[in-house]
Formats: C-alpha cells, structure tokens, sequence
C-alpha cells in the first residue's frame, strides 16, 4: 500500500497565477470526514498535491469521490478536518476553484444559451460593475473553441446531446480560468475523437500550472491523462505517481472487497 504526502515535484512553475514568485502552490486535505447523516462517505482523508498536476480519484460507486470534489470546493459542510490552499483554509466556495458537477445534478431546463452559460463561468471574475471586458469576451470564445463548441454557442443548453451538454459544463469551467479545477467524471458522454481532445486540454492545463483533480472510471487510459492517482473507498487505500498506485494488486484490495 502507498500512503504518502511526498510529492515529486514538478518542472513548471505557477504561471497562472504568480509570475513573480516561483513557488508552486500546495492543497492541503488534513483528516477531512464527511458525514450524510448517519451515513460516513469520507473518514480521515488527508493528502497534499501541488499546481502542475492532475490528479485520478478512483473507486467504486459510492466511494466518496464526488463527495472529496464537493468537499475540497467548499460546496458541502466537513464533519471534521480542514482543506487548505496557498495555506488559507478553504471554508466556502472561492473563485480559485472550478467545480464541475455530474451531469445529472445540473438543471438542463434552465433556460439560458451555451454561450450564456460558459459567460457564467466569468462572473467571478468581473470587477465591481460586473460588465464584460473585451478580455472576458476572448476568453470565452477560447474556452468555446477549446471544447470545440463554438458553433453552438447559441444553442439552448437544453437543445445539446448528452456530450455536447458535457464540453459545454467543461468550456464553463475552463472560462473561469480557476486555479484549481475540481472535475467530477468530466470524461462521461465523450466520444473517442472529444475524449482525445479533452485529455490534451488536461494535459495544457496541467502544463499551465493548474491543479486539476477528477474523479475517473476507465483504468486505461488514467495513466495517459493523470500523473497523480488515489485510490478511495471512503478513506484513502492509495495516493502518489499513478504507475505506482495503479497494481494489480492494489485495484483487487480496492474493487474487490
Ligand atoms: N446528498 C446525499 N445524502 C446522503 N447520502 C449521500 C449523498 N450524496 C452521497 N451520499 C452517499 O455518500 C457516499 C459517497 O457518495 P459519492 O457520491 O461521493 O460517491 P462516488 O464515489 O462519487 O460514487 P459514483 O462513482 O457512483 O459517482 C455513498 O454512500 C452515497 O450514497
């Protein structure tokens, strides 16, 4: 079993947010529990992982690998522990962060434009008089043509297929240009040609000095996409270099019992 807070570290620096200082910066996740009621979905997870890496969250169904994302967003209450980034504590939802949701708990029927929605992902961003810069228009049209959605941009969100609906939550996200960017099975719904597409945007992100951490279902291509690896089933049973956590062995202990 690898349980270890040691980090490689990474060639690049923090270019998306720090030009001046060279540091990378670090999320700290220090005993987090979780709790649905009576139900314990994460007991004692604790782990560091840094900008410059993409992180797989593995596990079986109801392992708590949407409950960490939501956790470590600030979206839903800890039961014990504390999340840290660039050393502050994290206690409720932050522009640093991106957080894409399950596509079944998104509001399809919200009557709004893809190119309305993916401008939402800007909002955190706008000054005080919340109007829109040529700069946040450019970034928008980036974030469209990177998830090869520009042509729908007019779209209703309603009106788009089930991996159309997909890249236009990622282009949101991507437009928040968030440090950390918390993806829950961004892969779902995606064809061959736009899972490619998007594991290279993962991999420019990563290379850009984001922190990316997604939840993953598909084993074969973790290796491609994500550097880091955790294996989860309600505590952490594996995290570090995914090589290394992704054994025969481990992943028997993991889905099997
Ligand atoms: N809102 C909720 N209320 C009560 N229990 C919940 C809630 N959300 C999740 N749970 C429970 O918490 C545990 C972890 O769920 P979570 O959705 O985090 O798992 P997951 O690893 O993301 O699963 P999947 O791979 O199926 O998406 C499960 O036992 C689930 O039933």
């Amino acid at each position: 079993m690898i349980l270890t807070n040691k980090q490689s570290t990474v060639s690049e620096d923090c270019p998306s947010c720090d030009h001046s200082h060279h540091h990378k910066h670090a999320l700290h996740v220090e005993s987090i529990s979780v709790r649905y009621h009576k139900n314990l979905a994460l007991e004692d997870v604790s782990f560091d992982t840094q900008c410059g890496h993409a992180v797989a969250l593995l596990g079986p169904n109801g392992a708590g690998k949407s409950t960490l994302l939501k956790t470590i967003a600030g979206l839903i209450p800890r039961s014990a522990g504390i999340v840290r980034w660039r050393n502050q504590p994290v206690k409720k939802w932050s522009r640093e962060f991106a957080y894409l949701p399950q596509s079944e708990e998104v509001n399809w029927d919200f009557p709004i434009t893809v190119r309305g929605m993916v401008e939402m992902g800007r909002y955190p961003q706008l000054g005080a008089f919340k109007k829109f810069s040529s700069h946040d228009e450019e970034v928008v049209d980036h974030a469209l043509e990177l998830m090869h959605m520009a042509e729908l941009g007019h779209r209703q969100i309603n009106e788009l297929s089930g991996g159309q609906k997909q890249r236009a939550f990622l282009a949101r996200a991507i437009a928040q240009e968030a440090h950390v960017m918390l993806l829950d099975e961004p892969f779902t719904g995606l064809d061959r040609e736009h899972s490619a597409q998007l594991q290279q945007v993962i991999r420019q992100l990563t290379k850009d000095g984001r922190l990316i951490i997604a939840s993953h279902h598909d084993l074969n291509t973790a290796e491609d996409i994500f550097d880091q690896a955790m294996l989860l089933k309600r505590n952490i049973h594996a995290f570090g270099a995914t090589k290394d956590v992704l054994t025969n062995s481990q992943l028997d202990a993991l889905y099997k019992s």
